[in-house]
């Protein structure tokens, strides 16, 4: 019986390496996105089951729900990794607060609570599989949240704001669904830059860091693949952010 992670905004840079990764690791996937990139065609060639979702959508977030919970009646894991980054001046809009929420929080709040059975479900099939009692923790929910939720942020304070609720939720489902799935984040800080990063801005960011690099998907790919074969870890943050949080302790 196929038990698929789901993982959400896999058309570009992270999830979309995770997405492959996850396959070539043997995992049964389930990707959600927004734009049609040529990436979500290449997923199609690997056998990823794809969903068209704009996470701020109702409606197409119950469609994708009602899809995967006929179509799949065990999930091995949920991967929130889709989120919209606005800067708080960088749209008229004084609703950015409001899209921050719905995308970054809202929709893994929904996600979450309407396929939990789901994910409980694998982790008794493989109890049973096993034969074993007491095994635990074999269904996975990962929140990518970011370094800023417990720093805050004064360019994107909706943002930052909904990656602390965000990593708030982990907390809370982590107690909500255990013994059979673990609930973590992971807070990335310099990850992957942006296409239209300048030269300044690249600098400026990894100035920040202890280590000053852009660390790359695999600090990510390799971190997820950890949680997933964890049976004693939940409700935790691992940051991965390059020692940001000592930078100003630096005499140096
Ligand atoms: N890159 C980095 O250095 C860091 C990343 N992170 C976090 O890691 C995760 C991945 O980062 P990264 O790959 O850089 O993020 P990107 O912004 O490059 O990609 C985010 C993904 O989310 C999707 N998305 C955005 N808004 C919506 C929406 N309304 N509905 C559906 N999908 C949506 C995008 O789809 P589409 O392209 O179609 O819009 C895209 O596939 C994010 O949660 C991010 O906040 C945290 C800290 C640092
Ligand atoms: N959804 C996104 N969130 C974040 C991104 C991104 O590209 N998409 N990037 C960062 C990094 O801090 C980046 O700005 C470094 O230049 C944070 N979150």
């Amino acid at each position: 019986m196929e038990s698929p992670i789901l993982i959400t905004g896999v058309g570009k840079r992270i999830g979309f390496a995770l997405a492959k990764y996850l396959v070539e690791a043997g995992y049964k996937v389930i990707g959600s996105y927004r734009t049609e990139y040529s990436a979500v065609a290449e997923l199609d060639q690997l056998g990823v089951d794809l969903y068209q979702c704009d996470l701020v959508s109702d409606e197409q977030i119950l469609a994708m729900i009602d899809s995967i919970k006929g179509k799949y009646p065990y999930l091995r894991a949920i991967i929130h990794n889709a989120s919209d980054c606005i800067a708080d001046d960088e749209v008229e809009d004084p609703n950015t607060i409001d899209r921050m929420m719905k995308v970054n929080v809202s929709a893994p709040y929904q996600i979450n609570l309407a396929l939990a059975d789901r994910l409980k479900g694998y982790d008794q099939q493989v109890s049973c599989d096993r034969e074993s009692e007491g095994d635990v923790g074999a269904a996975d929910i990962i929140h990518l949240t970011d370094f800023v939720a417990k720093k805050g942020c004064d360019s994107h304070v909706a943002y930052a704001a909904s990656k602390a609720a965000l990593h708030n939720m982990t907390l809370s489902f982590a107690a909500r669904l255990a013994p059979q799935v673990k609930v973590n984040s992971i807070a990335p800080a310099l990850i992957m830059f942006n296409e239209d990063d300048s030269e300044t801005h690249k600098r400026k960011m990894l100035a920040k860091n202890l280590l000053p690099v852009e660390a790359s998907q695999t600090e990510i790919m390799e971190l997820v693949n950890y949680l997933l074969g964890s049976r004693y870890v939940t409700g935790r943050c691992f940051n991965v952010d390059g020692g940001r949080h000592l930078k100003s302790y630096q005499t140096g």
